[in-house]
């Protein structure tokens, strides 16, 4: 079982915990078919006019008790929280490793439901219900011991009835795996109804769409009350199916036992604990009934997580140094999106030199974001070939990712300050000083400060700012190839023409800028113009 092996590693990091929480799961199931013995000798004790003795093994039995169950609920509450944080960081860590295509397959909702209510189905089930099975297994073995003590029939009596039993967890596996598989489903649909609700909110205020957004939302909300009602539904026939087999069966220990005890054969006290012990038999083989199902019914949020996070390639990010090169060449390129026929860029040959400035241009949807999405290094060519300095070199891809800084048209900002956003984890102050003027943010800096946070992706700043920013974290990564993918739409003219003019002048590094707004001086700047139509390009 795949969820086995994606286990046992998390289980095997935190062995320590494991242990604790098995040990006390054992402790607890003895605690409580420990009480059988103990209700047979305080009423013999009691019958026997000893009740001084009696209260006080039964006031130890309490305080020993209640310190197991305390532990036995702790230990799983640790381990719980310990392998469902390193779940979530697994996945989280897998999906950055993810390459732009198969990280695009789905939506960022998609990966937040993962994360927040795929994982909480684990947390609450997977370990607690492990830890259940373990418990109900140790409690089973030990009253079948205790009632054998009593007599060999009843364990042949209770053994008999659970062969017939055993039905159970075969009809509800496969129907609670389903109702689960589409319950996590419209979470899914309800995370990315509620994303687009929320984020769509200046738009339906402009509007006036809020029924329209309130119907969308509530389309999300009714599903995921259907899927959870099922659910619900399933999951508690198969706990209900159960608790009622497990009553049945006791009441004929019952009647069972009130047979012995009128045929002399066994003591009040042995009666008292027959009865006890066998509910120690009876509910964990019910509850075993019902965690089966429930554990494989976990089974489907397993394969989706591996689905989710699958990674071609775990070892490439960090070990492609930043390259040297004079020329790269994209020799016949052609590209198109995973599952669609329509070929995007077709044949495109086109070469880039080390500190020469391109202008892409085309109309809208003729390829320039797909073009330079490869030039990156974030999409792989379909076919033809990628040189620097006329040689193939390994890892094309990550080669060209280190070797290239994007100013995106939607520009993304850390909910933290100005600062932070630019230097993403690096320090040095001189250089950040220097990105700060080329950028034109001097002024914003002063007036609001470095440490100034920007809000969540930004909201606190004008589009230009963010754009700003945005190209101050580009010039501050240093790389051989600035590009701006309508990098300075956001920005009045005069700005924009600055911020142009610097890194037109910026030596030693190349620029490739896309504009929709090609003025005839804007041509004369650059060293080429690509112009892509129909997926292919010419260049002037
Ligand atoms: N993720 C995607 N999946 C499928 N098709 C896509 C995807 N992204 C873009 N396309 C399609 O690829 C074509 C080129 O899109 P691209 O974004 O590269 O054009 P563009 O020239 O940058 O357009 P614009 O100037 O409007 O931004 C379009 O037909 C678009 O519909």
């Amino acid at each position: 079982m795949m969820e086995v092996v994606l286990m046992k590693k998390y289980l095997k990091k935190n062995v320590g915990s494991l242990i604790l929480a098995i040990v006390f799961a054992i402790a607890y199931a003895g605690a409580f078919v420990g009480i059988s013995l103990l209700l047979q000798e305080i009423i013999d004790i009691a019958l026997a006019g000893e009740i001084r003795k009696a209260t006080i093994i039964s006031a130890c039995y309490i305080a020993a008790f209640s310190f197991v169950c305390f532990m036995q609920a702790l230990s799983q509450v640790r381990l719980n929280q310990k392998i469902a944080g390193e779940i979530r960081s697994t996945i989280v860590g897998k999906i950055l490793k993810k390459d732009t295509l198969s990280f695009e397959k789905y939506k960022g909702s998609d990966y937040i439901s993962l994360v927040q209510n795929d994982v909480k189905k684990i947390e609450d089930g997977y370990i607690e219900t492990i830890l259940s099975i373990v418990s109900a297994i140790a409690m089973l073995v030990m009253a079948v011991i205790v009632i054998t003590r009593y007599s060999w029939v009843f364990t042949a009596f209770m053994f008999g009835m659970t062969l017939v039993m055993f039905v159970v967890p075969t009809i509800f596996t496969k129907k609670l795996s389903a109702a689960t598989l589409e319950f996590s489903k419209a979470q899914e649909n309800m995370t990315e109804g509620l994303t687009e609700v929320v984020s769509g909110y200046e738009v339906v205020k402009s509007f006036q769409k809020e029924d329209y957004a309130t119907a969308k939302f509530e389309k999300c909300n009714s599903l995921l009350m259907k899927r959870a009602k099922t659910f619900g539904l399933v999951k508690q026939i198969n706990s209900s199916t159960s608790s009622t087999l497990m009553f049945s069966m006791q009441m004929v220990i019952c009647l069972l036992a009130g047979y012995f005890i009128y045929a002399g054969k066994i003591s009040y006290g042995s009666t008292v604990g027959v009865i006890q012990a066998s509910g120690c038999f009876c509910q964990p083989l019910f509850q075993l009934f019902a965690l089966i199902p429930a554990i494989r019914a976990l089974t489907p949020i397993w394969e989706k997580i591996e689905e989710y996070t699958a990674v071609e390639n775990d070892e490439i990010e960090v070990s492609i140094p930043k390259k040297d090169w004079n020329r790269i060449s994209f020799e016949d390129i052609s590209f198109a999106y995973p599952g669609e026929e329509k070929t995007v860029l077709s044949d495109i040959s086109l070469s880039i030199d080390k500190g020469k400035k391109y202008l892409i241009v085309g109309e809208s949807g003729a390829g320039k974001t797909t073009l330079i999405n490869m030039i990156c290094g974030n999409y792989a060519p379909l076919g033809g070939r990628i040189l620097f300095d006329g040689k193939a070199v390994e890892s094309a891809m990550e080669t060209l990712k280190r070797n290239t800084a994007v100013v995106w048209q939607n520009v993304f900002l850390f909910n933290e300050s100005i600062k932070n956003n630019i230097l993403m984890g690096a320090t040095d102050e001189k250089k950040l000083g220097d990105v700060i003027k080329e950028a034109r943010i001097a002024e914003m800096v002063m007036d609001k400060g470095i440490d100034y946070e920007v809000g969540s992706d930004g909201n606190l700043l004008s589009g230009g700012q963010k754009q700003r920013i945005a190209i101050a974290r580009a010039l501050f990564a240093d790389r051989d190839i600035i590009v701006l993918d309508e990098g300075i739409s956001a920005l009045d003219k005069e700005t924009a023409l600055e911020i142009e003019d610097t890194l037109l002048k910026r030596k030693g590094q190349t620029l490739i800028s896309i504009s929709h707004h090609v003025l005839p001086e804007m041509r004369a700047k650059y060293d080429e113009i690509i112009e892509l139509k129909d997926g292919t390009i010419r260049i002037a």
